[in-house]
């Protein structure tokens, strides 16, 4: 974990955009990454204390490669929760939201490493196809070009005779089967978070294996509380392809001002809408349903608050942990998918109900896959903010007292992911998040 330029005071805060104006590009936080640590250790804040969660040696607590099958390991995972209960349903829920100052850029030219698409496998978002109102083909996604939104109403996706072209994994089609609206929804191109396997390639194994061991493998997890496991964050990235290649699967969001937002992202539970910064039960940009939060990724998140307890109690001897860290029960889930090159700027996570705020009822990230830079402070002041460094399988839970802290991703790190979870699940370059929320 490395820390820096703690925010103490709001006078000097500089005027940050709304709406999606903030220029990532110029982000101050913009700067050359640093070196990371194999010690670097799990992290979560709970109200205004942030704890770390030192890790052993990683290297030997890394889980022995199995030789049973990732689905069988899947099914003995699975059958951990089966004692347990069912999550509760989401009900039909079209709520205000206010989520604000998401980075986002006016163009991208997202890359994903491409020393990594030799990595034999193949990648399937190679079949995204050139929109038929544009002359503009995305062929893989390396390339995902300046694009504009062009929506012509709130809460209706409408082709409006001018190329929409604010995602590029989006077709035409007249009228969503599983909407009950008439009006022409745009559908989706799956977006594929990973690579397509290819048996017995020699260059699996070169890519994978060229990429830097000695460096990165502080990502690797052991038997550490609030963290993921590997065999969990398999399951994990398993499940969002699968969901995310479905109806209300990834896309690339953006704002009104047509300004994107650089990542992929795929509402679970309710969708969370960027233009009108609202939660609701269909998804504002092809008519679908946000399909429901997985019951293990609701026990996981349960399992982590409840091992946030326990630290808070050791750590802190404090007996009333919910007092700190009020317990929650996510019926949201926002997963986004950062290439490389992705970031998300500072911003507060303030859509969800009032309620729900003012309990300060956490939010629980998991991270998955290649580490960040993340950055986060009691301002908007991006050049106070503190950084940490979140690795795959670090959960970050900020709730209590810290639920309104300024945060966001200033950086990927590239090739850092654990290379034993990229062989499990042949993720893209890139870190998968997950972010927990409880309306
Ligand atoms: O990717 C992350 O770590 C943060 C995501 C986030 O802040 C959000 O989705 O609101
Ligand atoms: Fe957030």
């Amino acid at each position: 974990m490395s820390k820096s330029n703690k925010s103490t005071e709001s006078s000097q805060e500089k005027p940050f955009p709304v709406d999606g104006n903030f220029d990532i590009h110029n982000d101050p936080h913009d700067k050359p990454l640093s070196d990371t640590s194999q010690d670097n250790p799990a992290y979560i804040i709970i109200g205004s204390i942030p704890i770390p969660l030192f890790r052993n040696n990683l290297k030997n607590q890394s889980l022995p490669f199995s030789t049973k099958s990732s689905t069988h390991k899947e099914a003995e995972l699975l059958s951990r929760y089966d004692h347990l209960p069912s999550p509760p349903a989401t009900g039909n829920k079209k709520i205000k939201r206010n989520r604000v100052d998401l980075g986002s850029v006016r163009t991208s030219q997202e890359n994903c490493g491409k020393s990594s698409c030799s990595s034999g496998f193949e990648c399937s978002s190679s079949f995204i196809e050139t929109s038929p109102t544009t002359n503009f083909t995305s062929t893989t996604h390396h390339k995902e070009s300046l694009q504009h939104s062009h929506f012509a109403k709130k809460n209706k996706v409408v082709y409006a005779g001018i190329p929409h072209s604010s995602y590029n994994n989006l077709v035409y089609a007249s009228a969503d089967h599983e909407s009950d609206s008439p009006v022409s929804f745009l559908k989706f191109k799956p977006y594929d978070i990973c690579f397509r396997r290819k048996r017995n390639s020699p260059l699996i194994r070169s890519a994978l294996i060229d990429k830097s061991e000695e460096i990165y493998f502080g990502g690797q997890v052991g038997d550490i509380k609030d963290t993921i496991l590997r065999p969990e964050m398999v399951h994990i990235v398993k499940t969002c392809r699968k969901l995310g290649l479905g109806h209300g699967g990834f896309y690339q969001p953006s704002f009104a001002s047509g300004a994107k937002l650089r990542l992929k992202m795929m509402c679970l539970g309710l969708d969370w809408d960027p233009q009108t910064k609202s939660y609701g039960n269909k998804r504002v940009i092809d008519g679908s349903q946000p399909r429901s939060i997985p019951y293990l990724f609701t026990k996981l998140v349960m399992r982590a608050i409840k091992d946030a307890h326990c630290l808070i109690n050791k750590e802190c001897g404090v007996t009333y942990v919910e007092d700190i860290l009020p317990s929650m029960s996510p019926d949201i889930c926002i997963v986004n998918f950062y290439t490389t090159n992705g970031r998300l700027g500072l911003h507060q996570d303030r859509d969800e109900s009032k309620e729900s705020l003012q309990k300060g009822l956490p939010i629980v990230s998991f991270c998955i896959g290649d580490s960040a830079q993340f950055f986060y402070g009691d301002h908007r002041d991006v050049e106070k903010a503190e950084n940490v460094l979140l690795e795959s399988g670090d959960v970050l839970i900020f709730g209590g007292e810290s639920r309104h802290v300024f945060h966001g991703v200033s950086s990927i790190i590239p090739y850092s992911a654990p290379n034993e979870l990229l062989k499990d699940t042949g993720l893209l370059p890139g870190r998968l998040n997950l972010t927990f929320r409880q309306y």
